[in-house]
C-alpha cells in the first residue's frame, strides 16, 4: 500500500491542476514544493509578477493615456521600484492564498521542502530549513512538474544586483537609467517594454536576425517602431561574449567588439528544465541536456507510471498549456478517458503594446501554399478605439479563399490578449468569416473590429470573384 495514489512535485500552474484533477477523481494526492515557492515560477517569479508589474507600469507612467492627455502626463512623477513591488507583492500573495485554499478544500496534503526519487515509487523530501526532517513517502503515480530555471552560462558573473536574471530582476533596489538585455525572447521582450515605458534606456542584444519569429512580421514590425519610440536600441544578429562587471555598472561586451556600458544587465537567453535535483536516475529516468524530460501523447515518461508535465516538458512552456497538460495526465494516470489537448491554443504576448494571435501567420500559409485572404482593422477607425485613446492597435484576419473557414487572428494593442478569444472560439468551432460579417457586435467596442476585419476580407475575396467570373 503506498502512502498516496497521486504524487505531484512542484506546485506551478501543471502541478496544481494534475493534483486538484486526481483529487477530484477521489484519489489520495500530495504535492511537495519548496518553501515560498506555492503556485510555482508562475505564482512567484514568473508570469503573475511579471504581468503585474506591468500593470503597475502602465498604470503609474500614465503612457496609454498620452494620446489623449498630451506627453508629458504622468501619474507619478518619480516612479519607485516600492511603487512597482507593492502591487506585485500584494498579487502574489493573494495568489498564493488562492491555491493554498484550493489544495486545502480538495484534500490534497502539501509536503515541503525539495523531491528526489528514491526508487520508481519513492520520493526522498529534504527539508528546505534544518528544523525540517529529511522525510520518505510512496506514490502509485508520480507526476513531475518541476518547471524551469533561468539559465545561467558560466561565462556571466551574475551578483543579483547589476548582472542579472529574470528573477531577480523583481528585486532591484531602484529603477535603472540604463538596461542591457541580452536574449529578445519573450521574457526579455517583455521586460524591455516595461523597462523603456518607465524611462530607462535599454539596450536588447539577439543572437538571431530577428525577434519573435513565431508571430505575424508586421505586428512584430508595429512592435519594434513602438519600442524605438521609447527609446530602445535594438542589436541584432550579436551575440554577447561576456558580461563585465564594473563597481558602477556593467558592459557587456559582444563578439563584434562592441561595448555598452549599462547600469544593469538582465540575462534572459532561456530556460533550463529543473530537473537537476530530482535525481531522475533513481526512477530509470534521464533529461536531455537542458533538463527536459521526453513524454508521450498521454505525458508518460518511458517509466509508465511517471508523467511529466508543464515547462520542464518543453515547448511550448506557457503556463495555460502546463495546467492543461497536468489536468490531462492526472486524468490519464486514474484511468478515466483523455481527451487530447486542442491543437488550437492561442499565444499572448504581454509586451507594450500586447500581441495576441492564435492559429496560422502568413508566412506560413504562404510557405504551405494555402491560399488566404487578408482583412484588417485599425483601432483608430473604431470608436472605442478613440475613447481609449488607442491609434495604433489593429486585428487581422486570415481567411482561407477556398471555403472562407477563419485561419489565423493576430491582434496588436489594447486588449489583444483577451480579443483573441473570439476568433479561437470561431476557429475551434470551424466557423467561417461569414458568421463574423453577420453578427451584430456591442457598439463602441473593439470586439467590433472582428466585423470590420471580415467586412474588409470579404470585400477583397468579392473583388476576385468578380475578375474571376468575367469571360
Ligand atoms: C518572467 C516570466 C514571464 C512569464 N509570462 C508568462 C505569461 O505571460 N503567460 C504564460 O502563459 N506563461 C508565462 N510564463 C511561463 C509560465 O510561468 C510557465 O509556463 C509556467 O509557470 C510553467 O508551469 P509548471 O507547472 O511547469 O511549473 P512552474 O511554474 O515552473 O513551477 C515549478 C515548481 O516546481 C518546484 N520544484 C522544482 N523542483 C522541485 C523539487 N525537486 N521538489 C519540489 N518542488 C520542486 C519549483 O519550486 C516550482 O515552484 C512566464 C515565465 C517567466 C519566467
Ligand atoms: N507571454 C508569455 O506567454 C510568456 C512570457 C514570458 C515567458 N514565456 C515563456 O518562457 C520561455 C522562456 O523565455 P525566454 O525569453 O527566456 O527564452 P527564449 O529561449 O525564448 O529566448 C531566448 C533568446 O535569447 C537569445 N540568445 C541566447 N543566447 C544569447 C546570447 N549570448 N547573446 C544574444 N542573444 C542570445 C536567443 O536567440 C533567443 O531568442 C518561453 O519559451 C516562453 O514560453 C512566455
Amino acid at each position: 500500500m503506498y502512502d498516496f495514489d497521486l504524487l505531484v512535485l512542484g506546485t506551478g500552474p501543471g502541478g496544481q491542476k494534475a493534483a486538484i484533477a486526481a483529487a477530484k477523481l477521489g484519489r489520495r494526492v500530495a504535492v511537495v514544493e519548496k518553501r515560498h515557492m506555492i503556485g510555482g515560477v508562475c505564482i512567484n517569479t514568473g508570469t503573475i509578477p511579471s504581468k503585474t508589474l506591468r500593470e503597475a507600469v502602465l498604470y503609474l507612467t500614465g503612457l496609454n493615456q498620452r494620446d489623449l492627455y498630451g506627453a508629458s502626463y504622468r501619474v507619478k512623477e518619480e516612479i519607485t521600484v516600492a511603487d512597482l513591488g507593492m502591487r506585485t507583492q500584494h498579487v502574489i500573495g493573494r495568489e498564493i492564498q488562492v491555491i493554498r485554499n484550493q489544495l486545502a478544500r480538495n484534500h490534497v496534503t502539501v509536503l515541503q521542502g525539495t523531491g528526489r526519487f528514491l526508487d520508481p515509487h519513492s520520493i526522498g523530501i529534504a527539508g528546505d530549513v534544518p528544523a525540517d526532517h529529511d522525510r520518505k513517502v510512496t506514490a502509485e503515480k508520480i507526476v513531475i512538474a518541476t518547471g524551469t530555471s533561468p539559465a545561467r552560462p558560466p561565462s556571466v558573473e551574475f551578483d543579483e544586483r547589476t548582472v542579472i536574471d529574470s528573477d531577480a530582476i523583481l528585486h532591484l533596489d531602484r529603477v535603472p537609467e540604463t538596461l542591457v538585455v541580452v536574449g529578445a525572447g519573450v521574457i526579455g521582450i517583455e521586460y524591455a517594454s516595461m523597462f523603456a515605458a518607465l524611462g530607462t534606456k535599454v539596450t536588447v542584444v539577439e543572437r538571431r536576425e530577428r525577434m519573435l519569429e513565431f508571430c505575424d512580421l508586421e505586428i512584430v514590425e508595429a512592435l519594434k517602431y513602438h519600442l524605438r519610440d521609447l527609446a530602445v536600441t535594438f542589436r541584432f544578429g550579436e551575440s554577447v561574449a561576456a558580461v563585465e562587471r564594473r563597481p558602477r555598472g556593467a558592459l557587456t561586451i559582444l563578439e563584434s567588439g562592441k561595448k555598452i556600458p549599462a547600469d544593469c544587465v538582465m540575462y534572459s537567453a532561456g530556460r533550463q528544465g529543473t530537473t537537476a535535483e530530482l535525481r531522475l536516475e533513481a526512477a530509470g529516468l534521464t533529461a536531455d541536456d537542458r533538463g527536459r524530460i521526453a513524454v508521450d501523447e498521454n505525458y508518460a515518461t518511458p517509466v509508465p507510471h511517471i508523467y511529466a508535465v508543464g515547462d520542464v516538458i518543453g515547448f511550448p512552456a506557457l503556463a495555460a498549456t502546463s495546467m492543461e497538460q497536468g489536468r490531462l495526465a492526472a486524468q490519464h494516470a486514474c484511468g478515466e478517458p483523455v481527451a487530447e489537448m486542442q491543437e488550437l491554443s492561442p499565444i499572448g504576448i504581454y509586451t507594450i503594446p500586447e500581441i495576441s494571435f492564435v492559429g496560422k501567420s502568413e508566412d506560413e500559409l504562404t510557405r504551405e501554399k494555402i491560399p488566404f485572404e487578408v482583412g484588417v482593422s485599425r483601432y483608430r477607425e473604431l470608436a472605442r478605439g478613440q475613447i481609449i485613446g488607442d491609434s495604433y492597435g489593429m486585428l487581422k484576419l486570415l481567411v482561407s479563399s477556398d471555403d472562407r473557414r477563419l485561419l489565423g487572428v493576430h491582434v496588436f494593442g489594447t486588449g489583444a490578449t483577451e480579443l483573441v478569444h473570439i476568433g479561437q472560439t470561431l476557429m475551434g468551432c470551424g466557423g467561417t468569416v461569414d458568421y463574423l460579417v453577420n453578427a451584430v457586435f456591442n457598439y463602441p467596442t473593439l470586439a467590433e473590429s472582428y466585423k470590420v476585419a471580415a467586412l474588409d476580407a470579404m470585400n477583397k475575396m468579392r473583388v476576385i470573384a468578380r475578375l474571376t467570373a468575367e469571360p
